[in-house]
């Protein structure tokens, strides 16, 4: 089974969440969700190079020191996804969506009214139960 490791960048703006959707794939179970942003880490590059380079292709947008947040494990139909989040933080959402269909800015608790890839879920709600926490 193929594996791959990925970075994945909760981008804040204020009291809000970037969250991208995904266009078409040929794998049902990914394509149209909604995931944040990130991509694949190449080989001998640190994770934090790796969500910096891949949000300023993907989005056009500079950040600044990823504050990790978790990884997640997840076994999809077809392959296998080791996927590490980290927290950037940003002062405008002036954003170029150059792979992703749609955007929306959500807060926390709004998290749950998309439809998310599945290995995004536990993301989505270790940072709900820490804004419920405070
Ligand atoms: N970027 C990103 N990928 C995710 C997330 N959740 C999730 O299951 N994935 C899966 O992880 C894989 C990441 O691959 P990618 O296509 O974004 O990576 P990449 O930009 O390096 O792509 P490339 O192969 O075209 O160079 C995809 O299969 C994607 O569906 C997420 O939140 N962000």
């Amino acid at each position: 089974m193929k594996k791959i490791n990925v970075v994945a960048a909760i981008i804040q703006c204020g009291e809000e969440i970037l969250c991208v959707r995904r266009g078409p794939s040929k794998f049902n179970y990914i394509s149209e969700r909604y995931e944040f942003p990130g991509g694949k880490i190449e080989v001998d590059e640190t994770k934090d190079n790796a969500i910096i380079r891949e949000i300023k292709e993907e989005l056009h947008l500079d950040i600044h020191g990823p504050t990790y947040f978790n990884t997640v494990d997840h076994q999809y139909p077809d392959f296998q996804i080791t996927m590490h989040s980290f927290i950037c933080l940003i002062d405008h959402k002036n954003i170029t969506l150059t792979e992703h269909i749609d955007q929306q800015w959500l807060k926390i608790d709004e998290l749950n009214n998309l439809d998310w890839a599945a290995a995004d879920i536990p993301i989505v709600q270790k940072l709900q139960a820490e804004y419920i926490k405070g």
